[in-house]
């Protein structure tokens, strides 16, 4: 659907993405996340065709985002993270405003209005001004404007800053909503624990490079060992020698609760809870743990900061004069 080929955008002097390549598949939600200053609103200009690559190429369906521009923004909506808003204008006004934009046709404009601001929660809202919405509902208007065309694709860049927890929550509500209803969106954020709610994808960028791209909810591998949480009625000074002697790995304990990590399929599971049980604990409850994604973030970052470090060159990202021909004296 989306094809980003080999990336290299560089600012006067300072390479911010430098060899980006994946591909997004349909119906997706792909969170984009990395530290501050790791190329991820350059990445989702480029994707927009905002910003011109010094090499690599955007492809959307089979259209070359850079080349035929207004073609892709046909099937684009994108979200700026400082985006602006007429607030004088009614929220019909600023919908229709972007319609026309659009170059929707004036028959299905007011259709086109009206179901954006229904997809985003806004129906009852339309003859207030923009400027008298709050900050969530604000956002709200500015994903309508991007979405008014019915895009196949949606760009947002943090689109959840600076809401409330209330707010947040039903930013993510609107976000899956659209992904059901056909789109694939590719969010920019920071923060993790609501992406963990609602994307498929996660693509990691640090220094303009792509540290980490994997789907978050595919089925773990067959033989993966995978964390799990198990829970007495009580502590019991026996636990970890139980545990450690039928053989798990990383054994914790808290209390009344164990964490471990084990390998295997239902069946070798309930193996072991038998086994557990057969051994006096009185187990109240054992079940696998939700990954953590901020924990696999923050274990990436240090991991790979830690390579770069051991590294005798670390690819860094001021562009560097080539290497003078001839002998080197
Ligand atoms: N106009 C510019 N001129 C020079 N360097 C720039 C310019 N805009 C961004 N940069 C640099 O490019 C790098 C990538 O910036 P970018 O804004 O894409 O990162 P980001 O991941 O979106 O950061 P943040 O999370 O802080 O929004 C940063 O080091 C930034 O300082």
């Amino acid at each position: 659907m989306i094809r980003v080929e080999d990336l290299v955008f560089d600012y006067p002097g300072f390479r911010a993405l430098d060899g980006v390549s994946f591909a997004v598949e349909p119906h997706s939600i792909t969170a984009l996340v990395g530290p501050n200053g790791a190329g991820k609103t350059t990445l989702l200009n480029c994707m927009a065709g905002l910003a011109l690559p010094a090499a690599g190429r955007v492809q959307l369906d089979q259209i070359d985002v850079h080349r035929t521009p207004r073609e892709a923004h046909a099937r684009m909506g994108y979200l700026s993270d400082f985006f602006g808003l007429y607030s004088e204008l009614s929220v019909q006004r600023c919908l229709d405003y972007r319609a026309r934009a659009q170059g929707i046709p004036s028959d299905r404009r007011a259709a086109a209005v009206q179901r954006a601001a229904e997809r985003l929660g806004l129906a009852d809202r339309l003859k207030q001004r923009a400027g008298e919405l709050s900050r969530g509902l604000r956002q709200r208007l500015a994903i309508a404007q991007a979405i008014v065309h019915e895009p196949a694709v949606i760009l947002l860049d943090e689109p959840a800053s600076g809401l409330d927890p209330e707010a947040r929550f039903g930013l993510a509500a609107v976000l899956r909503g659209l992904k059901d209803e056909g789109m694939t969106l590719i969010v920019s954020s920071h923060i993790l624990a609501e992406l963990e709610d609602y994307s498929t994808h996660l693509l990691v960028l640090e220094q303009g490079r792509i540290l980490d791209y994997h789907a978050l909810d595919g089925a773990p591998a067959p033989n993966a060992a995978r964390r799990f949480e198990l829970q007495l009625v009580e502590p019991r000074a026996d636990l970890a020698a139980v545990l450690t002697a039928a053989g798990l790995g990383d054994v914790r304990i808290e209390g009344r609760l164990a964490h471990f990590t084990m390998a295997g399929d239902a069946a070798v599971q309930a193996a072991l809870l038998r086994r557990l049980i057969e051994a006096g604990l009185p187990v109240a409850g054992f079940a696998a743990t939700k990954a953590d994604l901020q924990d696999a973030y923050l274990a990436l970052l240090k991991d790979s900061r830690a390579r770069a470090s051991a590294a005798p060159h670390v690819n860094g990202t001021k562009i560097q004069a080539p290497a003078p021909a001839g002998p080197v004296p």
